[in-house]
Parts: structure tokens; sequence; C-alpha cells
């Protein structure tokens, strides 16, 4: 009988060794042979659907649709067929969305350094080990890519992470908003200001704040005894200006939005030092889809409220997420940054000055001018390079100028979206370079049709 035991107990231990071996080696890199265990699947789907070809207006995706076992090309606007290589000339050139595209072609430059591979388990838990929400070693290369840039002093900062920088906007509000004052916090931006800060303050309505407008209207109200809280958007969208506050005074808190503070869209005069500072890495490495931003805080219980709104909204970023960024950021470092941000600001740039020559001569629409700067990055005066051209209509008779530029074929943003007038419009000019080209070519055509004489390029 234990004999029979002992045989029981012996082949169980054995059954339990094999399976762990075999449980390992799905686990284990087998070195030397340069061969790939569990990931090699995943690296051929990967490669397999970087190499269809979507005749360069177009990209397969991994999650993309599928047809006959190929992944399916998802064109660029104005691209259309199987692979993307049917242009339709009469296209409308969409310049609405933010969409920072124009930083595709570097990632696909840099594919082997920013591609990652994500097993099953990882990071399945809601927290680090530590129980932190955030990547120390993400928390860290942030710190280290600003003082690489020199766009911002960390020291002495708390940082939030939130899902984009869009969530960090109202967790701000709600965070510099009193709880028990007898009247709402006004929030305001000085004209023209991002859309989202108004549409955000009204859909969250609250008891605590509430959205007032143009900042440069309560100048000499802000140091009485009313709570403001002002956004600063530097640059600004939608006119690429570096702004500063207009309110102070002891009741004055303010939202600092640094988005576009990154050497793509503008110099770096110095870096920015204030109390509460919001990036995002949409803007940043034009990944607007892995929903990153965070926030430099100085001051520990605004910090605490923040990460509280945070907890309350999402329980923390999520650690995919957070994973790519640390990816990418790696990337963005390499070589002090200067291979990103030489990238970035020589497409906008290009982007502006084609822009720029095409509206020389005409007297019948403008963009904004932008005086160039010495920029500590690049440790040289530069020219301008903005993410967004506001773009006026000068003429009386065009004064909805959102629909003359619709009736040419241009989508545009219309200016009171911004609490500017209706001859403004916003077009952006940080998508992909098949939607600039489309933008540029209906713009070509409007400006020939003003004298009946320019030929259209
Ligand atoms: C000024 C500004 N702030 C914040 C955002 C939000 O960015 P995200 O939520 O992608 O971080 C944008 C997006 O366009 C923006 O223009």
């Amino acid at each position: 009988m234990a004999k029979i035991q002992i045989s029981i107990y012996v082949g169980c231990l054995a059954c339990s060794v094999i399976l762990n071996v075999l449980l390992l080696s799905n686990y284990v890199y087998v070195g030397g042979k340069g061969e790939l265990s569990w990931s090699r699947r995943a690296a051929e789907e990967a490669e397999a659907v970087a190499a269809v070809s979507c005749s360069g207006h177009g990209r397969g995706y991994l999650d993309g649709l599928v047809v006959d076992g190929s992944p399916v090309c998802e064109c660029n606007s104005c691209f259309g067929g199987p692979d993307c290589s049917q242009f339709a000339p009469d296209c409308v050139a969409d310049a609405d969305s933010g969409d920072p595209l124009f930083l595709e072609p570097f990632w696909i430059q840099n594919a082997a350094s920013s591609a990652m591979l994500v097993a099953g388990w990882h990071r399945m838990s809601y927290t680090f080990t530590n129980q932190s929400l955030i990547s120390r070693l993400l928390e860290d290369h942030i710190r280290k890519l600003h003082t690489t840039v020199g766009n911002a002093v960390t020291q002495g900062r708390f940082i939030v992470f939130g899902a984009g920088s869009t969530q960090l906007l109202n967790a701000a509000v709600h965070a510099l908003s009193p709880d028990n004052s007898s009247a709402p916090a006004k929030v305001v931006a000085s004209f023209p200001f991002y859309t989202v800060y108004q549409l955000q303050t009204d859909f969250f309505r609250s008891v605590n704040f509430q959205f007032q407008g143009d900042a440069s209207l309560w100048k000499n109200k802000s140091d009485s005894t009313l709570n403001f809280i002002e956004f600063v958007t530097s640059p600004n969208n939608p006119d690429g200006q570096l702004k500063k506050a207009v309110l102070q005074g002891p009741h004055v808190k303010t939202i600092h939005d640094h988005a576009y503070y990154w050497p793509h869209f503008t110099a770096i005069p110095a870096p920015a030092d204030e109390d509460l500072m919001i990036f995002t890495l949409s803007k940043l490495t034009g990944h607007a889809g892995t929903r990153l931003g965070w926030a430099l805080i100085k001051d520990e219980a605004l910090y605490q409220r923040m990460s509280t709104y945070v907890k309350m909204n999402i329980l923390g970023v999520s650690k995919d997420t957070q994973l790519r960024a640390l990816k990418l950021l790696k990337v963005a470092l390499e070589g002090s940054g200067k291979e990103i941000f030489e990238f970035g600001y020589t497409a906008m740039k290009e982007r502006w000055e084609r822009l720029s020559n095409a509206l020389s001569e005409s007297k019948r629409f403008s963009i904004q001018e932008i005086a160039p700067q010495y920029c500590t990055f690049f440790k040289t005066v530069r020219g301008p390079s903005p993410a967004y051209a506001w773009f006026k209509c000068e003429r009386e008779e065009d004064k909805e100028c959102y629909t003359v530029l619709k009736e040419a074929g241009i989508i545009g943003r219309e200016g009171n979206l911004y609490g500017a007038e209706t001859s403004y419009v916003r077009l952006s000019l940080l998508k992909s370079q098949d939607d600039f080209d489309a933008l540029l070519h209906q713009i070509n055509k409007l400006v020939a049709q003003e004298d009946g004489t320019k030929s259209i390029i």
C-alpha cells in the first residue's frame, strides 16, 4: 500500500516538474540561437500588418478589419481604393481637428526603437507593486525630458497623470475651486481661447465653478474677494502666441496649459516655472490616442485634490498607456531630443512657410503673425511653426469666413467657438501630410480666384 502511495507521489512530482518546465519554456527566450518563443507570433503579426502596402496614403492596423485573411488599408482623407492609391481630386480638405499625425513618419522611421510587445500577464493589477497608480520610471523620464528640452521646471513639483490632459483640465478646475464658498469660482480665459475650457466647465456643471468668458473683462475686478480660475494657454490654441496670465490678485488661481510648449511648435525662451502646468503626450509625440497627460504641481494640497479627482474618475491611468508612453519617451530622449524635435520643427515650419507663401499676395485672406524668437533648445533664433493657422477673411462681405472656406472645399473650425469673430477660422496644420497637401491645394485655388491671374500650383 505504502509502495503504491510512494509511486503515485513520485508520479505527481514528475508530472509537476515536466509541466513547470513546459510552462517555463514558454516564457523563456531561447538564448544563443536568437530564437523567440512566445513573442514570435505577435512580432510576426505586427510585421505582417506593417508590411501591407497602402501606397503611402493609408495604413493597416493590428486591430483593423481583416478581409480574406489580409488586413484592410485605412486610407487618409482624399485617398481610396483597396490600396489607397486612388486620389479624389475634388475632395474637401479637412483642417478641423488637432490630430497630430504630422509625427507619424517619425515613428515609421523609428519603428524598431519604438515597437513594443506586451505579454498577456503584463501589469494586470490596478496598481504598481508599490501601490502607486503611476509608473516611477515614466515619471522619471517625463522629468528628464523637461530638463533636456528646458521647457519646464520639474524640481519641487508633484506629478499627476490623467487620461489625456483633457481630464486634468477639469481636475484642476475642481481642485482650485473653493468647496464651501457662497459663490462659484469664475472660470475665465482670454480670447481667443481653446473651446474645451468652456465646454467642459459648462458640461460638468458644479456649484463650485462656472465659466464666465473673457478674462480681460474681469481685469479690474480680480483684486476683489471674487474667486477666479484663469486658463492660460501658451502657446495658444488657436493663434500660437505665447500668452501670459491676464488676472492677478489674492483670489486668482491660474492653470497653465502647455500642450504646445514643445520645440515642434514654438521657440522655448525659458523653462515654464508656474505653480500648475499641464502637458500632454498628444502634442509631444503625436500619440493622441494613447491618452496621457500630466500636471506638474507645486502645492501638495492641490496635488492631493487633483489625484483624488483622477482616482474617483478612472482609478488611475491605464498601465498599458504608461508602458507605451515610457517607450516613446525613451525614443524622444535619444540624442537629447534633437531627432524628434528637429523632425517636428522642420515639418511644421515647412507647412507654415508654404501656407504663408500661398497667402502672401492675397488681400482677401490673412494669417496671424508670429515673431521669430530665440530658442534655448535649438540655441538659435527660429521662425514660426505653429500647430494652427488663425485664418482671417478680411473683407466685410466674407465675414462668415467658415462658410467662405467651406464653399471653397475647406473645413476649418469657426472662430466664434474660440470666442472670436466669425471672420476668423482655425485651420489645423498638424494633421497628416495628405491633409496638409489637400488644404494647400484648396487655398491655392481660392487665392488664384482672387485676381483671376495666378496659376494654381
Ligand atoms: C490647448 C489644448 N489643451 C489640451 C488639449 C487636450 O489634449 P489631450 O486631451 O489629447 O491631452 C488640447 C487638444 O487639442 C489643446 O489644444
